[in-house]
């Protein structure tokens, strides 16, 4: 009986929810065969995952259960995986006999895994240069570190499992997959563990490199008959972070190499991060092995900043520079320049430029003026209004059936048309997007667009709307 409630709420559950929370908070959830007949008993693969679910899904998954059970006494209890407890108690640097514990991964068969090094054996990073005359070197950016790191909602979750990570490197949340647009803070996030790593134990062997660069190693490595350095090299390190690893998409044998790598760096307790600029699954040119690998630990989204984390951002970075940056500056910039953080911190970096040159204190004046170019742009921008009017104008359905609750197909799919245009042609992050189609969340944008990027490959009609809608809002 459990079973066939647990598997309604699952499926329930997955269309209620964006892919990227199903997958990640979801689907790593097992049902306790050993409950008792009026309890449904979940145990999550660690702690973070038990809290996050308990806060956030506790509650729609009772709703689920009661929908299902009769019986008033049905209980749901969320425990955590025994054997992912006692992962976090075993020495750090012995190989195990099993893989990672989330229970997803239990039926999956690693390869054998080459030894850990032994104390006794030299450090190969001392000893070998497989890195072009570089010897093992951090490559950390020190600006990078969680001081300077503002959280908001939009980055909350990334933050919080990298401080996690920070405080007990190599535990539950190996690897730590960082997903999301460019300029985001991934890379921030990742430097800022190894940093924190480093000043707690500055021995500590942490590695930071782009993909491309691991690819580069690896091809010097095979051309200098040195690849079992290279291996004994990675294999060393008490820390990897990887950066933009959608870059190992079609080359193969760097991905075999890595897949080594990553089993055996994984196996032996030693962290690992990766960012790249979309989901896992959806990274086209990775094989499934990889893919399926990357989801073991915790799989994060960062998201672009709302308006007051924008604003937030600039005053501190105003203050690292011991600049007077009035608020009201501040925020006519962060409501101006919304895609992400890179384009704000070089907006930011105009403004100074011009209060330099000309000598005078920054105002709203001022950034005005020294975004004069930006905004001329961003008015020919279409804005979500347009979109909406123009929309429902093309299919014939008001604005506010945009706005409006209904479900049915004649109005949902302009609704999620509207709401795929909106993402593509405006600078709004995705709550707001959200917000301007009737206060919907951001996962239900998510969705929109993946729909339609799906119907586009799938449906003629479709393909040719979207192609006259854009024209007409672009043209
Ligand atoms: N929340 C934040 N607080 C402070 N600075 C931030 C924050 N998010 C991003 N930044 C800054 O924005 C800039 C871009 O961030 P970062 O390089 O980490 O982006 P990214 O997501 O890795 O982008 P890409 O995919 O292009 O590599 C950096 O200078 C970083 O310090």
């Amino acid at each position: 009986m459990p079973e066939s409630v647990w598997n309604h709420c699952i499926s329930c559950l997955q269309s209620e929810l964006s892919p990227e929370q199903f997958n990640t908070w979801i689907r790593p959830l097992q049902l306790d065969q050993s409950a008792t007949t009026n309890e449904i008993a979940l145990l999550a693969p660690n702690q973070f995952i038990k809290s996050w679910v308990t806060d956030k899904f506790l509650g729609r998954i009772i709703e689920l259960v009661s929908e299902c059970v009769q019986d008033r006494d049905a209980r749901v209890v969320l425990g955590v995986a025994a054997n992912s407890l006692a992962r976090h108690n075993r020495p750090r640097t012995q190989p195990v006999a099993k893989p990672q514990a989330a229970p997803q991964i239990t039926r999956e068969i690693l390869p054998s895994p080459s030894p850990a090094p032994t104390p006794s054996e030299p450090r190969a990073d001392r000893d070998v240069d497989v890195e072009g005359g570089l010897k093992h070197q951090h490559r950390l950016n020190t600006q990078f570190t969680f001081q300077r790191f503002v959280e908001g909602k939009s980055n909350q979750l990334g933050l919080a499992a990298a401080r996690q990570i920070a405080e007990n490197p190599g535990g539950a949340y190996n690897p730590l997959f960082i997903y999301g647009g460019v300029g985001l803070g991934k890379t921030h996030l990742m430097h800022a563990v190894g940093n924190a790593l480093i000043e707690k134990n500055p021995n500590a062997k942490v590695l930071y490199l782009h993909s491309e660069r691991f690819v580069a190693d690896m091809v010097k490595a095979l051309q200098l008959n040195a690849i079992n350095d290279f291996k004994r090299y990675y294999r060393s390190l008490d820390a990897l972070l990887i950066d933009d690893i959608q870059f190992f998409a079609g080359k193969e044998r760097s991905q075999e190499e890595f897949f080594h790598t990553f089993n055996a760096l994984l196996e032996g307790g030693q962290q690992i991060i990766l960012t790249c600029d979309r989901y896992p699954r959806e990274i086209d040119g990775l094989e499934e092995r990889l893919k399926s690998r990357f989801g073991w630990g915790l799989t994060v989204a960062v998201e672009p900043p709302e308006l007051e984390t924008r604003v937030a951002i600039l005053m501190k970075k105003a203050t690292q520079q011991n600049l007077n940056l009035p608020h009201d500056a501040a925020f006519f910039i962060a409501q101006r320049i919304r895609s992400n953080v890179r384009e704000l911190e070089g907006a930011l970096k105009r403004v100074v430029a011009n209060a330099n040159f000309t000598g005078r204190a920054i105002d709203v004046e001022l950034v005005r003026e020294s975004l004069k170019d930006l905004l001329a742009l961003q008015d020919k921008q279409v804005s979500i209004e347009n979109i909406q009017r123009v929309v429902a104008e093309y299919y014939k359905i008001k604005v506010s059936d945009l706005h409006s609750k209904r479900r049915s197909r004649s109005v949902a799919r302009p609704r999620q048309v509207a709401m795929s245009l909106a993402k593509e042609l405006t600078n709004h992050s995705l709550p707001e997007i959200g917000e301007a189609f009737g206060g919907r969340d951001h996962t239900t944008v998510l969705h929109a667009c993946r729909k339609i990027k799906e119907l586009q490959e799938e449906s003629a009609d479709i393909r040719e709307d979207t192609k006259n809608l854009h024209r007409l809002l672009t043209s």
